[in-house]
């Protein structure tokens, strides 16, 4: 029988601290023929972070969390889960629950007969197994609904559903690959803000895996951008958004801006890659007027509005080459410019260089 003793009599949220990481990863790699699909990655993820893995498709991060969960086997280096080696483990005997996108519940149940399920299967008693999923249905705010069937459900509730089943297990950590990835864009987004909530209210570590930054920066208290099989950036939202450490996650984590070659020596002063987020960048049609100080600034014209309710887009081309696009607050009406010439203004901080590689 699996060794569930000790997670089925704690209570959610109240995890001794080991001061151990709840995953730590070492010279992770996975190689499928010649494939590099996992390229060496290390990480340390602490007990109750709802940590991201973000990137585009094809960059590792689902072979990442398949290999914590158990689902494929490392071709080198190690996990650890707590401070003890899970790395050749089956699924089964590693303290972890996944939630995949497709949900996966049994329709000819019911929703408590669906989160019962697990606890079924390893022997819990029957009062014990009810107890357990009417907490974990009430933790998804699905308390009224335990006699429906998932075909009576939508598809945030039934995403829940899946959620709960993962939850009555009181696993140390869960992971969620692109859970919230078949829903539509209102219900994701308020889904988004349920799925933190409930997270700090279990306190258990959510890996969660998605290719949406907006997703990424909404719910994680840190992000991990993959690129190539390889992790770029371990941060913050704000370290990653902000100060993003190669000009791969400038461009993966918002627009990419980057001003590079003839530009930046015209511009900045100086050569390399800079990269300047869009709504830093101040844009007005005073090409008499030069820069401040602690300003740098650039003339141009301007090749493309796109006007998105709450916000405008300019894109333009500058006088020194290049291109910046830069979005204003839609305060007003958007202003035209005379013959669409334009000066941008932006603090010399907001310009910051990356590496050029990546
Ligand atoms: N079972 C497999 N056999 C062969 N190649 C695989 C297998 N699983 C993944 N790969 C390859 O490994 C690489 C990484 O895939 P992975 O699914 O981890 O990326 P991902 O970042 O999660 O992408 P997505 O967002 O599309 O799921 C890809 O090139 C993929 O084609």
């Amino acid at each position: 029988m699996p060794h569930q003793a000790p997670a089925e009599t704690r209570p959610p949220g109240k995890r001794p601290q080991t001061g151990q990481p709840a995953i730590r990863l070492t010279g992770l790699e996975k190689h499928f023929d010649k494939v590099r699909a996992v390229d060496g990655v290390d990480l340390d993820i602490p007990p109750g972070e709802f940590f991201s893995m973000l990137g585009p498709s094809g960059s590792g991060k689902t072979t990442v969390l398949r290999m914590i969960a158990g689902f494929e086997l490392p071709t080198a280096g190690t996990i650890e889960l707590e401070g003890k080696d899970v790395s050749q483990l089956a699924p089964f005997d590693r303290d972890v629950n996944t939630v995949f996108q497709d949900y996966a519940l049994f329709p000819h149940m019911t929703v408590q007969q669906n989160v019962e399920y697990g606890l079924k299967v390893k022997r819990v008693g029957k009062t014990e197994r009810r107890d357990r999923a009417k907490e974990a249905l009430r933790t998804v705010r699905l308390e009224d609904f335990g006699d429906r069937k998932p075909t009576q459900m939508s598809g945030g509730q039934r995403q829940r559903v899946a959620l709960a089943r993962a939850l009555v297990n009181h696993p140390k950590v869960l992971l969620l690959d692109e859970p919230l990835g078949a829903l539509d864009l209102k219900l994701r987004q308020t889904m988004q803000v349920e799925l933190k909530q409930i997270q700090r209210e279990v306190g258990i570590t959510f890996v969660f895996v998605t290719h949406d930054q907006d997703e990424a920066l909404t719910m994680s208290d840190r992000i991990a951008v993959f690129n190539a099989g390889r992790i770029e950036q371990v941060g913050t939202p704000v370290e990653v958004y902000e100060r993003p450490a190669s000009a791969f996650v400038a461009g993966f984590v918002g627009t990419s801006n980057l001003l590079s070659g003839r530009s930046a020596e015209a511009v900045i002063g100086r050569p390399g890659v800079y990269s300047i987020r869009p709504e830093k960048i101040r844009i007005d049609g005073d090409l008499a007027s030069p820069a401040g100080p602690g300003e740098t600034s650039a003339t141009g014209s301007v090749t493309d509005v796109v006007y998105a309710g709450s916000t405008v887009r300019y894109a333009v081309a500058l006088d020194a080459g290049g291109q910046l696009s830069v979005v204003r607050q839609n305060t007003s009406e958007p202003t035209e410019f005379a013959d669409g010439r334009v000066r941008l203004r932006w603090r010399r901080e907001h310009s910051f260089r990356v590496p050029e590689a990546g």
